[in-house]
């Protein structure tokens, strides 16, 4: 595997008293999806300043395409900021032109590249008109082409699909995976652990600026936890089966719902649950393990928290 960026130990601080980013070490291969996943206030935002050259940390080393970061390599990288990054007052086609000048496209090849970025993202019927009239998700469209127009070989996407609707949102993860095909490399940050574990094919955690683990979703996922879920929709109230209860790792009660905490794999588990609520069960789920329990056991926070 090419490595496409490595950071290592990096340190970086805004004031001396509080480490944000705190000797992390980090790796991302050529063509991945990586999905990089933290709690609030981990340091992803400071992580991408500092892959960016926009904030230089203390101490560390970081390679883009295995150079120190410089010119060339930073035309490679592409960047999709969380914060939209629109000019209103242009039309579509002129912001998206506009982004592609400053990456220093020029000519026929400027207008070429702008005409795919916004047929990629679907905009370009819209090219004529001002962002300001966009409901949110063609903003966010719009913002992504900005992003690619330089047909960079890595795009760092920042929440892209905050605040879309469920058509804006789908056609963007379409997009994302869509170029990954062509061979770009992404990395993705996002709060959703839902569109990490549909879209990315490589997972790295971190909290309190620190990587907890990193590796292939499936990898991250068999390694930190053995923990599955079952849930229960019984005939009464929860209250109502404290005794059987006893046995079981119960995770929640709700009413007539209960979670209950297995091991993966366990079919000794599910026959002696179904032998002691026998009829009084309405429904049973297995989830298996699964990201969002990985996130929970490794940073004892849920992702939004
Ligand atoms: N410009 C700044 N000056 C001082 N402290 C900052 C600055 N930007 C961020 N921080 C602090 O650095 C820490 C990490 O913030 P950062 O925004 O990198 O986290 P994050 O993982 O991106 O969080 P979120 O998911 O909320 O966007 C936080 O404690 C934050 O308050």
């Amino acid at each position: 595997m090419r490595t496409v960026f490595a950071g290592d130990s990096i340190n970086f601080s805004y004031d001396t008293k509080k480490p944000v980013l705190n000797g992390l070490s980090l790796s991302i291969g050529d063509k991945q999806i990586y999905g990089l996943l933290g709690p609030n206030g981990a340091g992803k935002s400071t992580l991408t300043k500092v892959m960016l050259g926009l904030d230089k940390p203390q101490s560390g080393k970081l390679q883009w395409f295995n150079e120190i970061p410089n010119r060339s390599t930073n035309k490679r990288v592409g960047y999709v900021p969380q914060d939209l990054a629109l000019i209103y007052d242009l039309s579509a086609y002129e912001n998206v032109l506009f982004f592609g000048k400053l990456y220093g496209l020029k000519g026929e090849r400027l207008k070429k590249q702008v005409r795919y970025a916004l047929e990629f993202v679907g905009l370009w019927d819209e090219r004529k008109q001002k962002p300001k009239k966009f409901s949110g998700g063609m903003k966010r469209r719009l913002n992504i082409a900005c992003g690619i127009v330089h047909n960079p070989d890595v795009i760092i996407f920042d929440e892209p699909t905050v605040g879309v609707d469920p058509q804006s949102r789908n056609r963007i993860l379409e997009g994302i995976i869509e170029l990954n095909q062509i061979g770009t490399t992404i990395i993705y940050i996002s709060h959703y652990m839902e569109e990490i574990e549909k879209v990315c094919s490589h997972v790295g955690i971190m909290d309190k600026g620190e990587l907890l683990v990193e590796g292939t979703l499936n990898e991250v996922i068999s390694q930190h936890t053995d923990q599955a879920v079952i849930k229960l929709e019984l005939q009464k109230r929860a209250s109502a089966y404290t005794t059987q209860l006893e046995k079981y790792q119960v995770i929640s009660t709700e009413g007539n719902l209960v979670e209950l905490g297995v091991l993966k794999n366990d079919v000794g588990v599910i026959s002696s649950i179904k032998e002691d609520f026998g009829d009084d069960i309405k429904s049973f789920q297995y989830i298996a393990p699964n990201l969002e329990q990985v996130f929970f056991k490794l940073t004892k926070k849920n992702l939004r928290d």
